[in-house]
């Protein structure tokens, strides 16, 4: 089985439209924790286009009355994000390298060119006794380089894989398929745990999935995507079922 983190972004993204609470954020992590789902991620950007630390503090006290839900923050390492998570404790951090004004999050870690920062940033998480989780682009190589940082789990980026499977070319699928089963398979191997996620859908998430090595998918955009014209609640059943039956 792989544990669902609904990203809760683009719920915030909405509402900031408006500058009113319509869409209640507080009120849809309820629902998604209420249908099941083990985890919220959210990913507060330096310029809270979408999710602010105020809404990482309100979940995070939402989730208290929760313990069996994950919270999952992700970000890049400045001093005013270690400062959030020292503040909120989360069960996981996300470390995405992110600069401020980027579009999405769209590359993993280059972990030798940022091996003093990330040393630093990995042993503060395990002081405060955060997992933490680095987002990774899948290749098998940099798995030595995550060792020797001391990360708790990778995050395979998962844009590329979704490029390909919607192409559909089906040789092109096995061997992109290949290339993160491979990083899983030597993560995994190497004592390191397995997350995934950006672009991840209904449709391209079992593929991904087969032969059980990712522990954890965290999934947003296409969802709500999916929510609004499926609705929300067969949505998440959907990627429930899939998740679940995951080996
Ligand atoms: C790290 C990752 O791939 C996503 O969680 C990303 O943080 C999504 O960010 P946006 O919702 O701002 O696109
Ligand atoms: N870490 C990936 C995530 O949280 C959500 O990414 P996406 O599904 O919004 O692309």
């Amino acid at each position: 089985m792989t544990l669902l983190s609904v990203n809760v972004n683009k719920i915030a993204l909405l509402r900031n439209s408006r500058g009113t609470n319509y869409p209640d954020l507080l009120y849809f992590v309820q629902k998604i924790i209420g249908r099941g789902v083990q985890g919220i991620t959210v990913h507060p950007r330096p310029d809270e286009r979408h999710i602010t630390r105020q809404d990482a503090r309100d979940i995070a006290e939402l989730l208290k009355g929760h313990p069996g839900v994950e919270f999952n923050i992700e970000g890049y390492p400045t001093d005013g994000f270690m400062a959030l998570i020292d503040d909120l404790r989360p069960a996981q951090c996300t470390l995405v390298p992110d600069e401020p004004g980027q579009l999405t999050s769209d590359h993993g870690w280059d972990v030798t060119g940022n091996r003093k920062l990330l040393s630093e940033v990995l042993t503060q998480l395990r002081s405060w006794q955060v997992r933490s989780s680095l987002f990774l682009d899948p290749l098998p190589a940099l798995v030595s380089d995550v060792k020797a940082a001391g990360a708790d789990r990778i995050e395979l980026y998962t844009e590329h894989y979704a490029r390909v499977h919607a192409q559909g070319a089906k040789q092109r699928m096995a061997d992109t398929l290949q290339q993160y089963h491979d990083t899983a398979r030597a993560a995994r191997e190497a004592g390191i745990g397995v997350n995934a996620g950006h672009d991840l859908n209904l449709h391209n998430l079992a593929g991904l999935l087969e032969g059980g090595l990712i522990q954890e998918v965290s999934i947003g955009h296409a969802l709500i995507v999916e929510s609004l014209e499926q609705g929300m609640d067969t949505v998440l059943d959907r990627y429930l079922a899939i998740t679940r039956h995951a080996r």
